[in-house]
């Protein structure tokens, strides 16, 4: 059995849905379809989910919302048009956005749950129009199929109670269609995981089910080993281990929602992404494990992400205060505020975090904190940071990655801000400013792979 996830691309419009259902049609093992809602169908288009999230945000400000209410119906009347499916469904999209607003949840809560009509409603759309193909098709929503999630609104994570229950959806002979990027807290409230989570749900139902392959199907032949939006034409990457994939998703290739992989690990589900454009290209494969041949090149790939900023503390003697990191931790801590790393000297500290998550009221709080709590000599923050990953099982057995990355910067006239080698030595990450990043990425994509 396979479980297939479509992405919002491949769902983006009713030519793009017939794409789809010829992929399911194709292979007597796709059982399991889990879909996100129509994203951008040319460049500056905007996602389905984006358009609700607008809604909901003139809804919340008590404005207008007539025009944003109706791009997200007219967005769902052209695929069913274009599809010659009866406009059941638009009427029903009218009909529960109103009800969501109506309800007496707290206002958190009806965003929550209007993020959601998205994949619920093209879940709807492709189980009825597979149907009108012939096929055994049948919608199935995420509390049915048993998605228990935690109650994190944005973020939620899997229960492991789930599992068992989603197993049983194996005893289901013809197709099911699951919208992806949602589930429900054991009280029955709808949350969301985080942006892109679709991939996370198509995860865990190959897990749950324990599928023989969990199919990941984008708007790209493979994963690259750099952002392609960044190098023209990157080399394609045939095979990844978890760990490594792990380590570029995180890290910007944002082709595979970093969490995602979690599920499919520990059920040791094989993972392809594939491109729905081109069914027949083999895609990535994300496995267990590779043999590495002698002489490989041992970087895999290289991924960057923008957004972070650091929080810089010395102090002399830091290395003699017991407790002083974890007393620095626990103040960011009580601000709600998780950290990416923290690379450290004998007496100063630097963490580094999702610049999103620190507005100027809690850096102010923060910084206050700091020098009332731990009398530091100095302490600052600087905005505009971007990480960069190199990544490479290989990179454990090898001599010199570091120096060719180094020196890679160095032609690129770009400066180190920060280094840290992965205690696994899977990773070398930089710290560098935000507007070095087009250029270091470059460089080190022909040190590494040209
Ligand atoms: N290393 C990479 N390899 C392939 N694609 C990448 C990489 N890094 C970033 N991307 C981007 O990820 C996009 C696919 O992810 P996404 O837009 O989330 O797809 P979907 O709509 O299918 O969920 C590609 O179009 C590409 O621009
Ligand atoms: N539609 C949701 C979830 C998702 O996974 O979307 P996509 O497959 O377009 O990345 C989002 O935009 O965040």
């Amino acid at each position: 059995m396979k479980v297939a996830k479509f992405g919002g691309s491949s769902v983006a419009d009713a030519e793009q849905l017939e794409k789809v259902a010829r992929i399911i049609q194709s292979d007597k093992e796709r059982r399991i379809i889990v879909v996100s809602a129509p994203g951008k169908r040319f460049a500056n288009d905007v996602k389905v989910t984006d358009l609700l999230i607008n809604l909901g945000e003139s809804y919340k400000e008590n404005r207008q919302y007539e025009r944003e209410l109706s791009l997200v119906v007219e967005r769902f009347r052209s695929i069913v048009t274009d599809l010659n499916l009866s406009d059941q469904v638009i009427d029903k999209i009218e009909t529960e956005i109103k009800n969501i607003f109506a309800s007496s949840e707290a206002i958190y809560s009806k965003l929550e749950a209007l993020k959601a009509v998205g994949e619920d409603t093209l879940a709807q759309i492709l189980s009825e129009y597979l149907t009108s193909l012939g096929m055994n098709a049948r919608y199935l929503n995420p509390k049915d199929a048993g998605l228990i999630l935690s109650d994190q609104p944005g973020g939620a994570q899997i229960l492991e109670e789930s599992f068992d229950k989603i197993y049983r959806l194996r005893e289901y002979d013809g197709i099911l269609v699951i919208p992806g990027f949602f589930g429900y807290t054991s009280t029955g409230k709808l949350v969301t995981f985080s942006r892109g989570g679709s991939d996370i749900t198509g995860s865990i139902i190959a897990a749950g089910v324990k599928a023989n392959l969990y199919e990941n199907f984008t708007d790209v032949d493979s994963v690259y080993c750099v952002n392609p939006t960044i190098v023209n034409n990157p080399k394609e990457i045939a095979t990844l281990t978890y760990k490594e994939m792990r380590e570029l998703s995180y890290a910007g290739f944002s082709v595979f929602h970093a969490e995602a992989l979690i599920p499919a690990v520990r059920a040791e589900i094989p993972v392809c992404i594939k491109n729905t454009n081109n069914p027949n290209c083999p895609g990535t494969m994300i496995v267990a494990k590779k043999e590495i041949q002698t002489g490989e090149n041992p970087v895999v790939g290289i991924a960057s992400d923008e957004g972070f900023m650091s929080l810089y503390i010395s102090k002399y003697l830091m290395n003699r205060e017991i407790g002083f990191g974890r007393r620095l931790l626990h103040i960011l801590e009580d601000e709600g505020i998780s950290y990416e790393h923290t690379p450290s000297g004998i007496d100063d500290m630097s963490v580094i975090m999702r610049a999103n998550q620190m507005d100027e009221r809690k850096e102010r709080n923060v910084i206050k904190r700091i020098k009332a709590e731990l009398k530091p000599d100095q302490v600052h923050v600087a905005r505009g940071l971007a990480l960069i990953m190199i990544v490479g099982e290989g990179m454990q057995r090898q001599i010199g990655t570091a120096y060719i990355a180094t020196k890679a910067l160095k032609d690129a006239n770009v400066n180190i801000e920060m280094i840290n080698q992965g205690s696994s030595e899977v990773s070398l990450m930089f710290g560098i400013k935000e507007e070095a990043v087009n250029a270091a990425v470059k460089s080190l994509y022909q040190a590494f792979f040209e």
